[in-house]
């Protein structure tokens, strides 16, 4: 998949030539829904023999127009991340536009003419209920009055699940919870927060059970303070284990919270090591312990709970 960051105004040099299916969205999370929006790109490509391109953006739309929720601050994937998925599924080109107030404040024919018909695009796909600019200006019923017969618009049908509409709002609910089976269901695979190893209070290891302490990424969400059973890729290798996310109550509360993982069979130095933390499943609340013992037996019985909860799990590819 080829990468091309786009800053407004853009230069034509930089754009691909050919003609292009453009597929619209934000996509944070690139979830079951997103995935059928882009699927839908990537057919309609393969058939017309052209290049699927997804148009994202570097940072979230909300940052200029000044709408955004403050719980939602933190995303489900930051753009390294959005790109690894979107290879997956198969996109050919990804642009990234940054979002700044001169792009975000193009009036709906300009987008079209600059960033759609200026980028060679014959069809454009989007989702049921896509939206241009600012106060929602443009949507896929107004985008044919601008397109004036230059390309086809593909839109594609909501996506639910018995519940309701698959969305990256309900996903962030559901992590916040700790509900990481449902969030992980509607996302097509297990949910991930990068980071790197930074040094604890070295305690761990006279537990029995020494841990990586994680320094997320800090734009990426983390789940709800809990005990859950984890996959975790150091080193190029995928290795299973349990994670703590919580304030140690048992040490004294710790001012902020740490997320702290323990590696089944594994005692190599990782400090500094770039890390993705799957978040398989959820096992329990972080528990006050009345002493160290109490602590470790039931570090003993989640290990034996996490074991189980893994190896149900097949990790897909993404
Ligand atoms: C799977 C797992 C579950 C944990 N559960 C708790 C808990 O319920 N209560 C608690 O006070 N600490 C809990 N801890 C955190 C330990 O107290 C922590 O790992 C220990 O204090 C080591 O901290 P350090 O890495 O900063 O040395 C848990 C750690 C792990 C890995
Ligand atoms: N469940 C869904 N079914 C079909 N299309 C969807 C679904 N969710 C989002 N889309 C579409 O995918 C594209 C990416 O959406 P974008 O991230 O910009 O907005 P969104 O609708 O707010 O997504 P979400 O609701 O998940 O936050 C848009 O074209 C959108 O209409």
């Amino acid at each position: 998949m080829e990468i091309i960051k786009v800053h407004h105004p853009y230069d034509a040099k930089d754009i691909y030539q050919g003609d292009i299916v453009l597929v619209l969205g934000f996509f944070d999370g690139v979830h079951r829904g997103h995935q059928a929006v882009i699927d839908k790109g990537i057919q309609l490509a393969e058939e017309n023999n052209m290049k699927c391109a997804v148009m994202t953006f570097n940072r979230h739309p909300a940052f200029v127009y000044r709408n955004f929720d403050p719980d939602n601050l933190n995303y489900l994937t930051p753009l390294d991340r959005k790109e690894e998925i979107m290879s997956h599924l198969g996109v050919d080109i990804l642009y990234e536009v940054a979002f700044t107030s001169k792009f975000g404040s193009l009036s709906p024919q300009t987008f079209v003419d600059e960033y759609i018909v200026g980028w060679n695009a014959k069809i454009v796909v989007a989702g049921f209920d896509y939206t241009y600019g600012k106060a929602h200006i443009a949507n896929m019923d107004t985008l044919h009055s601008y397109a004036k017969g230059r390309f086809d618009i593909v839109k594609v049908n909501k996506k639910m699940d018995e519940k309701d509409k698959i969305s990256s709002t309900r996903i962030r609910r559901y992590i916040s919870e700790a509900k990481i089976g449902q969030a992980n269901e509607l996302l097509g695979y297990i949910y991930e927060t990068s980071g790197f190893v930074i040094h604890g209070d070295a305690r761990g290891r006279d537990l029995g059970y020494p841990t990586a302490n994680i320094y997320p990424h800090p734009y990426v969400m983390v789940p709800k303070r809990g005990v859950y059973a984890v996959k975790m890729h150091v080193n190029n290798e995928w290795h299973d284990g349990m994670a703590s996310i919580g304030y140690n109550p048992t040490f004294g509360h710790r001012p902020n919270y740490s997320i702290e993982v323990h590696l089944f069979d594994f005692s190599e130095d990782i400090y500094g090591e770039d890390v993705q933390v799957k978040w398989v499943d959820y096992l329990r609340d972080e528990i006050k312990f009345n002493s160290v013992d109490e602590l470790i037996e039931r570090l003993d019985q989640d290990q034996i709970e996490a074991k189980e909860s893994l190896a149900k799990v097949k990790i897909n590819q993404i």
